[in-house]
């Protein structure tokens, strides 16, 4: 299908504008807007077809026009092709990775801003304001991780209370309805993690009392609502907003913001997603959006930030029939205008997504890439590298090294009946010609074989697999004797000295004595009475009741080859630089817990961060691991920790298992790697030998950064992968 032709000539600013000025509509100034005026070569019928495939990006649901198989056909059609783009265009791609690198212009920093700016953060001060007396009214900051977007969106907001914002001239631009209430202040959007990170950098960084700031999160946050807009920064997160959108709870939707802040604002990627949606519902004047990955995969992700910034004419749908637009096209019929929806096409899919998708970097494709790169991105996004800016930053040496080990015997023999096992279960699949409709039991296969990778306890002492057998700890161990009663231990409990009780004896006993002790090594005995559900159950001191190492017999307690390997890499670590610290990052919490237990035991003094704990367990850990010179290991979920935390005080980095995706690494690595960081720093990526592992390292060099960058993973991350790939990663 063709929608435009052009002389085709080199990619050129000039090109851009020319594209940009066929493509505009309703542009940034109001024109006559027809299917015929937009794009002259598409028959109205084709249009349709185009409006159809954009319900179902734009809505997460088919929305049954007529034919709702197709579609879904269809939109499979365009995901496989955009991949298939990605890997022939992965160099044109990467092109994006600077955007308005050097600018003459600066601004004076803040008087109320106690911290000198850097050269390129006065560059960005002066085109933020710049940007916010623009039509687009912000933007997007996607300078590389650490080069201080926080520091940089405060400057701004104190910078234009300087210049003496009113919030009446808000009210009056901000198309939001007049019953929501104006208030002055800044709406911060972070994760969970970032919360305190905002807190601080405000109070470091400003003239004492100048800013008054309320983190809004928690049980308790309703209380202070009323007194909204007498802060100058209300600090949120994803989460809250999610949920009280989720639960029609309208405390925040029913603000109109001065600015919001969407800080690590790729959470936000998925329009599909319910937080996104939720996030678009907000009202404000000013939106900008900070995130040093914007686009981890595809085009299309920009679109949800494209859209929050409510660009005209990059995020509205107009209709075929009169010159309406809208930013939302979810109902039937338009508010509006009352055309019917499928009247209505989104500007970006028109002119920017669909040809991509559809084309790649040849016609019609590769003249939405230079409209994008040139003309859309050239308007509203900001992005700096540290190589770019290298003399400005002055970071030291990033040296990353891939560490491969065997497994010992033991090992092997498990992981090797594992593997055929999986391997069996697949070609079932295959045979039967099921594999597309089994993700999720794939996935399951393949995240057994990685845990097994890391430790067999993961696999055999999961909960689910002690539930299935019946056991409460693993079979790996002969049976315990209870330490109280000197008979098999039953329902066993085991303390962090590692003996093993009765539960009923701890049960009996702590019910006469108040202070517990373990009568073979006189150490305490810690009986967790706080949990509603698990009264009598005795956790190990400084775990979870959860933990994988309640179910373990740590009397026996073996190590693997990856803890091995890290300790090995953390001795070096010490042998060079007495006072070094590390992070180690996991995907998997209970390797987590194991880890610790066994760095524990020699002495190596660590703290743990995973996605479970509250924002203040989080904080207590972070100031541990920053101002204790002896706890020097940081353990992490990459999920819990990838983003927003600055670590500088570690120089070392320690990836205890790949990801699918190598962005989500280097989220990691730029916990240390960025200002602040005076030593060089080392980053350490673990791998078994002729494992699971190596197909993921080989699959993530050949599809680059295609895979859905879920932190953490998931198993709709899988459904990225095609039947190839994952006939790949199980082929002997
Ligand atoms: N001008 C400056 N002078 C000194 N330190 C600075 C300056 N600007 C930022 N920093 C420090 O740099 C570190 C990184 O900043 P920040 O966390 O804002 O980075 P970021 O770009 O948001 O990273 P990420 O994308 O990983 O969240 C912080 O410790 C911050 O205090």
């Amino acid at each position: 299908m063709r929608i435009h032709s052009h002389p085709s000539s080199s990619s050129t600013e000039d090109e851009a504008d020319n594209l940009m000025n066929e493509a505009q509509v309703g542009g940034f100034v109001d024109t006559d807007l027809t299917a015929e005026a937009v794009c002259p070569n598409i028959t109205k019928g084709e249009c349709s077809i185009k409006i159809k495939e954009e319900q179902v990006e734009q809505d997460g649901v088919i929305n049954d026009v007529g034919n709702g198989g197709d579609i879904l056909l269809m939109w499979q059609k365009w995901e496989e092709e955009n991949d298939r783009w990605m890997e022939e265009n992965y160099a044109l791609y990467l092109d994006f990775n600077s955007q308005n690198e050097f600018m003459t212009e600066t601004a004076e920093q803040p008087s109320d801003l106690i911290i000198p700016l850097l050269r390129y953060q006065k560059e960005w001060l002066a085109w933020a304001l710049k940007q916010e007396e623009s039509i687009v009214r912000g933007g997007i900051l996607a300078d590389d991780m650490g080069m201080g977007k926080t520091v940089q969106a405060i400057a701004l907001v104190l910078a234009k209370r300087g210049i003496g914002q009113a919030i009446s001239d808000s009210g009056l631009l901000s198309p939001a309805p007049c019953i929501l209430q104006a208030v002055k202040g800044t709406l911060v959007i972070c994760p969970v993690v970032a919360v305190i990170q905002w807190v601080n950098e405000i109070e470091r960084f400003t003239t004492k009392g100048s800013n008054a700031i309320f983190v809004y999160h928690g049980a308790n946050r309703e209380k202070n609502i009323c007194r909204f807009a007498e802060y100058d920064f209300v600090i949120t997160t994803y989460s809250t907003v999610e949920t009280e959108y989720r639960k029609n709870i309208m405390i925040l939707h029913s603000m109109n913001w001065n600015r919001i802040i969407l800080d690590e604002a790729h959470c936000v990627k998925n329009i599909r997603s319910n937080t996104t949606r939720a996030i678009l519902s907000l009202e404000s004047s000013y939106k900008w959006a900070l995130s040093g990955t914007p686009l981890q995969n595809r085009v299309g992700e920009l679109y949800s930030l494209v859209h929050f910034l409510q660009i005209i004419p990059y995020s509205y749908y107009f209709c075929e029939d009169c010159d309406c637009r809208a930013l939302d096209n979810s109902s039937f019929e338009c508010p509006h205008c009352h055309h019917q929806s499928f009247r209505h096409f989104c500007w970006w899919n028109r002119y920017i997504a669909s040809p991509i998708q559809s084309q790649g970097n040849h016609g019609f494709g590769r003249d939405a890439m230079v409209l994008l790169k040139h003309k859309i991105l050239k308007t509203i996004m900001l992005r700096r590298t540290k190589k770019g800016r290298a003399a400005d930053l002055g970071l030291p040496l990033k040296i990353v090294t891939l560490r491969k080990d065997c497994f010992d015997v033991k090992e092997e023999e498990y992981y090797r009946s594992l593997w055929d096992e999986s391997r069996a279960q697949f070609n079932m699949y295959i045979q039967a010609g099921t594999l597309m409709n089994n993700y999720v039991n794939i996935f399951n296969l393949l995240t057994r074989m990685r845990q097994a990778v890391d430790h067999p306890y993961l696999v055999e002492c999961s909960s689910s697999s002690l539930a299935r057998s019946g056991r409460t700890t693993n079979v790996g161990y002969v049976e315990q004797t209870c330490g109280l009663c000197h008979d098999p231990a039953k329902d066993p409990i085991v303390n962090s000295c590692t003996h093993v009780f009765c539960k009923s004896c701890l049960i009996n006993i702590s019910a006469i004595v108040e202070q517990l002790s373990c009568p073979s090594c006189f150490k305490s005995i810690t009986v967790d009475f706080t949990a509603n559900d698990q009264k009598t159950k005795a956790t190990i001191k400084g775990f979870r009741s959860s933990s994988i190492l309640n179910r373990i017999c740590l009397d026996n307690f073996q190590t693997s080859t990856k803890i091995e390997a890290l300790r090995e890499e953390i001795r070096f670590m010490i042998e060079r630089e007495g006072s070094a610290k590390a992070i180690v990052f996991s995907q998997f919490t209970s390797f987590l817990d194991l880890i610790h237990y066994s760095l524990q035991k020699s002495g190596i003094n660590c703290v743990q961060l995973d996605g479970s704990m509250t924002i203040t367990a989080r904080d207590s850990a972070i100031t541990r691991f920053t101002s204790d010179p002896d706890c020097i290991i940081f353990l992490m979920s990459l999920k819990a920790g990838g983003l927003s935390l600055n670590l500088t005080v570690a120089s070392h980095v320690f990836f205890m298992d790949p990801w699918w995706n190598a962005a989500v690494e280097r989220q990691g690595e730029d916990r240390i790697h960025r200002i602040g960081q005076f030593k060089p720093t080392r980053i350490v990526r673990f791998v078994i030998e002729n494992t699971i592992e190596e197909r993921i390292l080989e699959l993530q060099e050949k599809k680059k950064l295609l895979f859905e960058g879920t932190v953490g993973g998931a198993s709709e991350a899988l459904e990225e992968l095609t039947e190839a790939d994952l006939k790949f990663l199980f082929v002997t």
